[in-house]
């Protein structure tokens, strides 16, 4: 579905050159949830930028149900980490979902049906009427979810959509992320710093090195599917996950603000 092969960008301009990502390479098939770990400034941003289409690669190839990536893929959809920039304050919680609808060619029952649906997949069914900014942050992230979900994408690209919540908030949107993949087994890749979201959410833990960035190693979460924060993470096998990614990332030398440490 997703293939990621010897993928290298590097950034210059203004007299400065930026080697952000050296040579990665992975797959992710169809309806697979991966997580990708790595520390900050590794280029995870970098990453989704280039597989959504966003960011020309200067080497390699990256490849979406087996058509190269030179522009955005139809059937994608990016939730990225800063909701606030990402939604229109200027129109109202139904209408942010329906936009990246107008392209497609929908009825308007169609279209009020996703859209009603999406907001409804989120918790949010009572909000289509509100504006972006009379919402909490995480309900924000919610609506952007909702316009991701009412898409239909085939693919889904989160970048650390939860960095900027607390914690209860966060722990609430991962499970609703895990909710959505469940039900619609979208092809799902999620960055983050945080090797305890990255394990949890995961069904295959992409591990990333510091910049110019290549995969440290990949780990099969073999936790069950039906997850739960408490139950989940207090399991034994989910403590040995952590510990394996933590101690890989910190014996490639990664600096010290991973997300949280293992125990
Ligand atoms: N437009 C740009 N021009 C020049 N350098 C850039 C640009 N965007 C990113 N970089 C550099 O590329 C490297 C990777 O950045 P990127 O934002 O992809 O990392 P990240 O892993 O997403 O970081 P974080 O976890 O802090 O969000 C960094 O050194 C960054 O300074």
């Amino acid at each position: 579905m997703l293939d990621v092969k010897h993928l290298r960008k590097v950034y210059s301009g203004h007299g400065r050159t930026v080697e952000a990502i050296g040579d990665l390479t992975f797959h992710v098939a169809a309806g697979e949830f991966v997580t990708v770990v790595g520390p900050s400034g590794c280029g995870k941003t970098t990453l989704l930028r280039c597989i959504a289409g966003l960011l020309p690669a200067t080497a390699g190839e990256i490849r979406v149900d087996g058509r190269p990536v030179s522009g955005p893929p139809p059937g994608l959809a990016v939730v990225f980490q800063e909701y606030g920039r990402s939604l229109f304050p200027w129109l109202r919680v139904a209408d942010n979902v329906a936009l990246p609808l107008r392209r497609r060619k929908l009825s308007t029952v169609e279209r009020r049906k996703r859209v009603h649906d999406a907001l409804a997949a989120v918790g949010l069914h009572d909000s289509l009427e509100a504006f972006p900014w009379q919402l909490s942050g995480g309900m924000q992230q919610r609506v952007a979810i909702a316009r991701a979900v009412a898409y239909e994408p085939r693919v889904l690209l989160m970048d650390e959509p939860f960095a900027a919540v607390d914690a209860q908030t966060r722990a609430d949107l991962e499970d609703l992320v895990r909710d959505v993949w469940r039900q619609l087994r979208i092809t799902m890749v999620f960055v983050t710093h945080d090797i305890d979201e990255a394990v949890y959410l995961g069904q295959r833990v992409v591990m990333l090195s510091r910049s110019p960035t290549h995969v440290l190693d990949e780990l099969t979460v073999d936790l069950p599917d039906e997850r739960d924060q408490l139950g989940t993470r207090s399991d034994p096998g989910f403590s040995k996950l952590r510990a394996r990614v933590y101690s890989q990332i910190r014996a490639a030398k990664a600096p010290v603000d991973l997300g949280k440490t293992a125990s």
